[in-house]
């Protein structure tokens, strides 16, 4: 069109880049083992007219920035899909030596805050657990593994739709290749690992199945902090007082103990959960043939 100039046509800023004088701090939503998560208001025009977003920030050590770090933000910018959440952008200070990542927020916070408050039946449940698999499903497809698949790294945008919401320990899986082995601990959710992965640290797409299962476990206990994994698995221990080791954990899984049947939880679902928790990683189902079967047990 001859009579609209170049400028006017041109967005004046990159809507991906915040800058931290328009942020306002309203309260912290997380705290992880490398940082944390907090909520702010962007309002450029500074009359409370912005938006709220979901910051991630590192706890800067001397001001280097992980090059782990940089990655997670590559993954989430790289991730489009309905049950994932969306990446907004970052925001950059003392010239780029600290970088933080700007998601959109979700009020409704993750399932471990909305299930307790919500009594959803069990095909609701089943709907989300569908939908965590679709965005999974995609995640694998785009050959990463996330490594901490669980109820409190769901989010709940409304009645019928959650996302994944946290890609924290996300890695890239290179073709050819099946595991990723970790050197760094952290505070790791042993009670959502698969048992390759408290023996030997190997994760894969499979091991990513096995926490898809303690996940749906936590869904159908409506994540009722009485029934959670950790909770239940010490129960079983022999000393249910003892600090659970990750060495009895092991013994615990190798004698094929598994979380409970949650109440209401149909067989068919009970069959499917079971199999997420094969001993064997190549027993257990795909992403892709998982959202078949919960299609078909939801019909
Ligand atoms: C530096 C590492 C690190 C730091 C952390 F704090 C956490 C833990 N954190 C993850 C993000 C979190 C849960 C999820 N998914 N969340 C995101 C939103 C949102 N986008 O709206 C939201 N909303 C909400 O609570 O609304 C009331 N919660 C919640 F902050 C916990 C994990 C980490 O790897």
């Amino acid at each position: 069109d001859p009579d609209i100039s170049p400028s006017e046509t041109l967005p004046d800023t990159d809507s991906s880049v915040f800058h931290k004088r328009y942020l306002k701090e309203i309260r912290e939503l997380g705290e992880g083992h490398f940082g944390k998560v907090t909520l702010y208001l962007h309002d450029p025009s500074n009359d409370g007219t912005g938006e709220c977003v979901a910051v991630k920030a590192l706890k800067q050590e001397n001001g280097y920035v992980p090059d782990g770090w940089m990655k997670e933000i590559e993954i989430l910018k790289s991730l489009d899909h309905s049950n994932i959440v969306k990446y907004k952008g970052c925001c950059t200070e003392l010239g780029g030596q600290v970088v933080q990542l700007i998601m959109e927020f979700l009020p409704l916070g993750s399932l471990r805050e909305y299930l307790p408050k919500r009594k959803l039946g069990v095909p609701q449940c089943l709907m989300f657990a569908q939908q965590i698999c679709q965005g999974m499903d995609y995640l694998h497809s785009q050959r990463y593994i996330h490594r901490d698949l669980a109820a409190r790294n769901v989010l709940v945008e409304n009645d019928s739709l959650v996302k994944i919401g946290d890609f924290g320990l996300t890695k890239y899986i290179p073709e050819g290749e099946i595991y990723y082995r970790v050197r760094e601990d952290g505070d790791s959710p042993v009670f959502w690992y698969a048992i390759e992965c408290l023996k030997e640290s190997k994760f894969s797409f499979s091991s990513d199945i096995w926490s898809f299962g303690v996940t749906l476990y936590e869904i159908l206990t409506r994540c009722d902090q009485r029934q959670s994994p950790p909770l239940k698995f010490s129960e079983m221990m022999d000393e249910p007082r003892g600090q659970m080791t990750v060495m009895v954990l092991i013994k615990l899984l190798e004698k094929q103990l598994r979380l409970p049947c949650p109440k209401d939880c149909p067989h068919e679902v009970k069959m499917l959960m079971e199999q997420c928790w094969a001993s064997e990683p190549g027993q257990r189902p795909s992403f892709t043939s998982l959202i078949e079967r919960l299609e078909a047990i939801r019909r």
